[in-house]
Parts: C-alpha cells; sequence; structure tokens
C-alpha cells in the first residue's frame, strides 16, 4: 500500500488530515483549556457531550465545511454519503444501510473521525467510549483498502466464490479474546458480503487443522484471530500460511494487546510480518481505554506521525454520562449473591407490575472462574423450584461463561445469552472485552475489579449503541480502600436499597419476609452446589479477596465467614504449608493449614450433607486433594477435584492437535492472573509458566 495514491475505489482527490486538523486548532482556541485536546480528539468530546450514541450530525458537519478552507473534503456522517467519490465501494455501502441488512444510516463519531484517515493510509490509535462502533470504523475502511490494492484481483468482486491463495492476506486483526475474535469476523463477513473479498478466523480453542484447511481452500483477505493462534499458524511453515503482501495489522483493544501479558505474543506476529521497510504497513490500534503506562508501547508500534483520534475528553471516564452507576456495600462476601437475585427479582416484579422496563438481561462479573461456576450452579438449582418457575423471573436464562469451559461450551454460552430476551450471564473477565450482546440492561461488579480499565471495559457490555443500562457493584465495606485507590474517581453514587446486601446471614431468616425470602433462596441453591466446586469458588477468591482488603487478615475472615455461612460448609479448606509460605500466609490469618488429608477423608467437607451440600464421591478434593510434594491445592486439583486436566487441551488450543502438548497460562505477569479470564493468553503453548497462580488452579488474580 502505498500512502496517498488514489486507489481504484479510493477518492478522486488525496485527502489530507488538515480538515479536523484545522477545525481542531479552532476549536481548541475557543475552548476552555481543559477542553481542549491537542488531537482530533476536541471536536468529538464536544459532541459527545450532546448526544446519547456520538455521532457527527449534520448541521456540525455543515459548520465543519465553513470552518476549513472550501477545497478540503467535509467529515461524512452519513454512510450513503460514502458513495461520493467512490470513497467506499457500493457493494459494501449497501451491506451497511440496507434494511434487510445492517439497517445503519448515521456514522458514530468515531466513525466519520477515523475513516478517511484510514482511507488514506495513516497510523490510528482511536479511542472512542464503549459501544460505540469501533468494529465498524476500522472495518469499513480495511475492507475498502484491501479492495483498493491494485494487487489484489478486483475483477472478482462481487463473485462470491472468488478465491486467493493464503498469502493474499492483507489485513490482520488481532482480539484479546476468542468470543470477540468471532464476533468481529461476523461483523466483516456483512460488511464484505457480496465483494468476493474473504474473511478467516485463527482462534484458539478451535480445530487448528480444520481452520488452516479453510484458509487454503477458501483463500484469506482478512485474517481475525486471538495473539497465540496468529502465532502459531504463521510462524509454522507447515501450515502454508504466510502473509507476505499484508499491509494492514489492526489491533482491537489495543491497550489490552500493549499489556506485559499479551504484548510478547504481539511483537512476534509483528515480526512474522512483512519487513514494513519493504511492504509499507498501517497499524490501526482502536479501544476504549488508553492508560498512559502503554502509550510507550503505542508510539513503538505506530509511526510516528501517527494520528491519534479521541473522542473521550481528558478529563472524563470513559463510561457513558446516561449510565447510571450504584455502590452497593455488602455486609459480608456471603451478601453478594442475595444481592443480585434481590435486584433481578425486584426488577422483574416491577415490570410485571406494569412498569415499562426492558426484561431483565445482565451480566454478573467476578473475579475468578470458579465464583462464576458455584454462582450460576446456586442460581441454576433456585431456578428448578417451582416457585421461581411460576414467578416473574420464570423466563430468565442463566448461563455462565469463562475460560475454563470448553471452546464449544463458551461459545454455546455468548450465542444463547445474546439471544435471551432475559437472563444473567455468570462471567469471568472473558466478555468483559468488546462483546456486543445486545440489551444488556444491567451489568454487575462482584468484587472489586482488578483495574480501573477492567472496571471500564465491563461496564461498557450495557449501554451500546444508544441504549439505556444500569452499572451496579458489589462490595465488602472493608474493600473501600483498594477501591478508591485502584479505581480512582468514578460517577459511582451509594445504593442501600437492597436489603439483602446488608442482612447477617449467621441468623436465620424467616421465610414471610421478604429478605427472608430472597437469602432462603439462596442459602439453598447454594447448599445443593457440590463441596469441591465450593472449595475451588475459596480458592479462587484467596488470590483476589487478599488483595482486595487492607490486610490479608481482614480478607481471609471474610472469605471464611463466606464459606461457612454462605456455602454452608462446615470446616475451611486446607492450604498446604507450601502455598502458605508463597502467599505470606500465616495461621494467625485465619487460615487453615493442612496436606488435603481431611479433605480427602470426607471427600469434600459440606456442613450439611443432608442438604446436597457434599457430593463427596464426585470426587471434589478426595480424588487428588493435595499431593504435598507438589504445592497445595492446586496440583491435587490437577488430578482430580480441580481437574486441571480437563482445562489443557481447551486452554492451550494448539496443545490438542498434539503439535506442542501441554498448556498455557500468563504466567508472564507473574501474578496470580492466567490468561484466559483476561483474554486467551491460554492459546499460546509456548512458553514455560510456573507462577503463583498455579497454586490456585483458577483464574483469580493478584495485585
Ligand atoms: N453507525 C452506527 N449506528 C448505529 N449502530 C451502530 C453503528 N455502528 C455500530 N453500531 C452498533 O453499535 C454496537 C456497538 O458497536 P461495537 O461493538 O463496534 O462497539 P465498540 O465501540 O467496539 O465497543 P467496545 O469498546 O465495547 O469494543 C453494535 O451493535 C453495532 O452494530
Amino acid at each position: 500500500m502505498m500512502l496517498g495514491t488514489v486507489r481504484r475505489f479510493g477518492v478522486s482527490h488525496a485527502l489530507r488530515a488538515t480538515a479536523p486538523r484545522s477545525i481542531s486548532a479552532r476549536l481548541a482556541t475557543q475552548l476552555p483549556k481543559w477542553q481542549a485536546p491537542s488531537t482530533l480528539s476536541s471536536l468529538a468530546a464536544t459532541r459527545s457531550l450532546h448526544s446519547s450514541f456520538p455521532r457527527l450530525s449534520a448541521a456540525t458537519a455543515e459548520a465543519i465545511v465553513e470552518e476549513t478552507e472550501p477545497s478540503k473534503p467535509a467529515l461524512i456522517t452519513e454512510f450513503s454519503d460514502l458513495a461520493t467519490d467512490n470513497l467506499i465501494h457500493n457493494k459494501i455501502i449497501k451491506n451497511i444501510v440496507q434494511p434487510d441488512r445492517m439497517n445503519l444510516k448515521t456514522m458514530t463519531e468515531v466513525q466519520s473521525l477515523t475513516l478517511n484517515e484510514i482511507v488514506k493510509g495513516d497510523d490510528i490509535l482511536a479511542q472512542a467510549k464503549t459501544g460505540t462502533g469501533k468494529t465498524l470504523a476500522f472495518l469499513v475502511p480495511t475492507l475498502q483498502n484491501i479492495l483498493n490494492d491494485p494487487s489484489v484481483d478486483v475483477s472478482k468482486v462481487g463473485r462470491r466464490s472468488a478465491r486467493t491463495a493464503p498469502s493474499e492476506i492483507r489485513a490482520l486483526i488481532i482480539s484479546p479474546t476468542r468470543e470477540l475474535a468471532e464476533q468481529i469476523a461476523v461483523e466483516a463477513k456483512k460488511v464484505a458480503f457480496g465483494t468476493g473479498l474473504i474473511v478467516q478466523t485463527a482462534v484458539g480453542g478451535t480445530q487448528k487443522r480444520a481452520g488452516l484447511a479453510k484458509i487454503q481452500q477458501e483463500g484469506c483477505h482478512l485474517l481475525i484471530g486471538t495473539p497465540g493462534r496468529l502465532k502459531d499458524i504463521l510462524s509454522d511453515p507447515w501450515t502454508g500460511v504466510s502473509a507476505p503482501k499484508l499491509n494492514t495489522l489492526i489491533l482491537d483493544e489495543a491497550d489490552r494487546l500493549l499489556d506485559q501479558g499479551f504484548a510478547p505474543d504481539v511483537e512476534e506476529i509483528q515480526s512474522l510480518l512483512p519487513d514494513p521497510t519493504k511492504v509499507d504497513r498501517q497499524t490501526l490500534m482502536f479501544s476504549a481505554t488508553v492508560p498512559r503506562e502503554v502509550m510507550q508501547m503505542v508510539r513503538q508500534t505506530l509511526k510516528p506521525d501517527f494520528k491519534h483520534v479521541n473522542t473521550v475528553r481528558e478529563d472524563e471516564v470513559p463510561t457513558h454520562h446516561r449510565v447510571p452507576q450504584k455502590l452497593v456495600y455488602t455486609r459480608g462476601l456471603e451478601n453478594s449473591l442475595p444481592a443480585l437475585l434481590e435486584l433481578a427479582q425486584n426488577w422483574q416484579t416491577r415490570r410485571a407490575n406494569g412498569e415499562e422496563l426492558r426484561p431483565f438481561k445482565a451480566i454478573a462479573y467476578f473475579n475468578s472462574t470458579a465464583e462464576t461456576k458455584v454462582s450460576a450452579d446456586a442460581f441454576n438449582n433456585i431456578a428448578r423450584t417451582s416457585e421461581f418457575r411460576q414467578s416473574a423471573m420464570g423466563n430468565m436464562r442463566l448461563l455462565e461463561i469463562n475460560s475454563r469451559l470448553t471452546q464449544a461450551l463458551r461459545t454455546r454460552s455468548a450465542d444463547n445469552f445474546r439471544k435471551a430476551r432475559e437472563g444473567i450471564l455468570f462471567s469471568s473477565d472473558v466478555t468483559a472485552r468488546g462483546m456486543d450482546f445486545p440489551d444488556v440492561t444491567h451489568v454487575v461488579q462482584i468484587g472489586i475489579p482488578r483495574d480501573r480499565e477492567t472496571y471500564i471495559h465491563r461496564l461498557g457490555r450495557t449501554a451500546r449503541a444508544g441504549k439505556e443500562g444500569e452499572g451496579w457493584l458489589f462490595m465488602h465495606r472493608a474493600e473501600s480502600d483498594v477501591y478508591r485507590k485502584r479505581l480512582g474517581r468514578l460517577p459511582l453514587t451509594l445504593d442501600t436499597s437492597l436489603e439483602s446486601a446488608d442482612a447477617d446471614l449467621s441468623q436465620t431468616f424467616s421465610n414471610d419476609t421478604s429478605v427472608g425470602k430472597v437469602v432462603n433462596k439462596v442459602t439453598e441453591g447454594l447448599a445443593q452446589c457440590d463441596g469441591a466446586t465450593k472449595v475451588k469458588a475459596y480458592m479462587g477468591q484467596l488470590g483476589t479477596t487478599t488483595g482486595n482488603f487492607n490486610s490479608k487478615r481482614e480478607a481471609i475472615q471474610a472469605l471464611n465467614q463466606m464459606f461457612t455461612v454462605g456455602y454452608n460448609m462446615q470446616s475451611l479448606p486446607e492450604l498446604s504449608p507450601r502455598l502458605m509460605q508463597q502467599m505470606g500466609l500465616n495461621r494467625i490469618d485465619g487460615v487453615s493449614m493442612g496436606d488435603g488429608s481431611r479433605q480427602r477423608r470426607e471427600g469434600g467437607f459440606s456442613r450439611g450433607g443432608d442438604r446436597g451440600g457434599d457430593r463427596g464421591s464426585r470426587g471434589g478434593f478426595s480424588r487428588g486433594g493435595d499431593r504435598g510434594d507438589r504445592g497445595g491445592f492446586s496440583r491435587g486439583g490437577d488430578r482430580g477435584g480441580f481437574s486441571r486436566g480437563g482445562d489443557r487441551g481447551e486452554r492451550s488450543g494448539f496443545s490438542r492437535g498434539g503439535d506442542r502438548g501441554g498448556f498455557s497460562r500468563g504466567g508472564d505477569r507473574g501474578s496470580f492472573t492466567r490468561g484466559g479470564d483476561r483474554g486467551d493468553r491460554g492459546d499460546r503453548s509456548s512458553r514455560p509458566r510456573r507462577s503463583f497462580d498455579e497454586s490456585f488452579g483458577d483464574d483469580s488474580f493478584r495485585f
């Protein structure tokens, strides 16, 4: 790709960035200082304050034309106007605007502001709020640029059977998670429909061989994938997939891909692409958040004259103003699930009583995978009761998604939640970024997220594409110091409407009271979960909770209470001496030290075996427990209750194919984090890992 050249379907005159730039400069002189960023950002930021789904209005565009030199092109705001000067191919425009296709009319801010720049070939860093159409912002001009490339056989455009060799790959999109890669591919195929352009995916957890065969048979112009699988495919000469003519690289959720966890893979992928001094490469980065820490990496990756399109004002939290965000203090960690049930029930009951509310469709985010499982299991147990089925909650879909599920189950959960009218998705951070589930009314974050960016991206799963939504953060009172330090300024207001959040669950509740009804249901639901799942949830939270409280001791006490009172378990999980040492814990902190023999003996350890709490015969720790020499629960779990074995193939991606073996986790962060739940670093299989997190057998994280 030659910068600034006129392409076949390109503009008839060179498009320059002077138009928006000069506006930016002019506006900058008129705005108060804090509103005057140095890039294209000022214009967009000003607009976004006044619109629910940030778009540049026609009037604004006209004003822009007036303000700028008459010979320079105006920003285009309507998709249909992209036909002007053949800027975008008619087929692409039709795919976007036709009512029986995507049915979109007006471009969003980020789409308007980046389109010309991308078609022109500039490197871009684009920052825009969650749910404002960044995917189309990079897909439309990128697909157009492939069509514009004279070396792509455009005579086949419009013939669906057009075949290309794998080496025809012109653009690569890297996504941190498998689901997001698949979602982008679905969108790309819609945009490219009928153009002859071929879109393929390469994501971990799917059959590598089948994916390769598809690329080889059908060809590929645009490849979308997760870092691990892309790296494997491009580095392995036997795959026959290379990209010698590739000239566009896109990092979606760029800040995530540039953080320590993914950066080595992304760098390696770049090194496998053609030398940019020989084949000019345009690099595009998109995200809602661009924390300062990654700017250095951004600068190293983009050309020095890259454009920074920023639709988020510098003093602004990149969440939507129209999303009410509520903070609920819970008395104990065990109060979160009752509070979640109460929130859902209250909403559905109000709806059933005639209030005009959309059906309750929520994502509940947890900080460890094991918590998503125990919570989803408990709610599913509750949903089996006839009382629940006959209530306003009766039609709720209760789904679980995390990196420990097989990819087939992950995809099924995501698809079912997409289709669900009402329901709750119990999720780890695999869905926190980019996922576009329609009509999510509530995002509930349980426990403080690992960082501010995670909070923002999780919240961004609601109030997308101009819709309304609510954000809730449930946290233990003792987490408030860390909350303030870690998340900084956020527009949360305290909410005390959920009675069960503050109830003392060590008490007995009568079913005659509203709070009692909620609490008792959750207690029963949890009682039917198996003991091993609860132990895993405890272990998963060890890493997260100790990082969220002021002292480890306080955290362990809260966790122990959750385990005994909330989970109704009799005796605490035993931590191996090695794990305790690794965590810097001692008995005084309130943990139970041992070698797992009690768990083995008891086959789990439910207080109320009669209430179905323990399904000891199903294994739990009993099959593996702690093997002592291998380090606490984690290794025992590998072999039995924690069933890490099942995780191996699924998380390693390629290991299933037998070519690498072993499984990988994001140990390179030197933390509790396992790659899968922040993204699919687990797709990688080559990096040796043996980090703290392994001791937990879970995707929990540490700070
Ligand atoms: N111009 C538009 N008009 C109306 N809807 C749009 C437009 N562009 C995109 N959308 C829709 O808005 C939703 C959000 O878009 P998208 O997923 O690209 O957001 P995003 O900015 O990438 O969000 P995130 O930061 O969470 O990744 C999608 O359902 C998409 O189809």
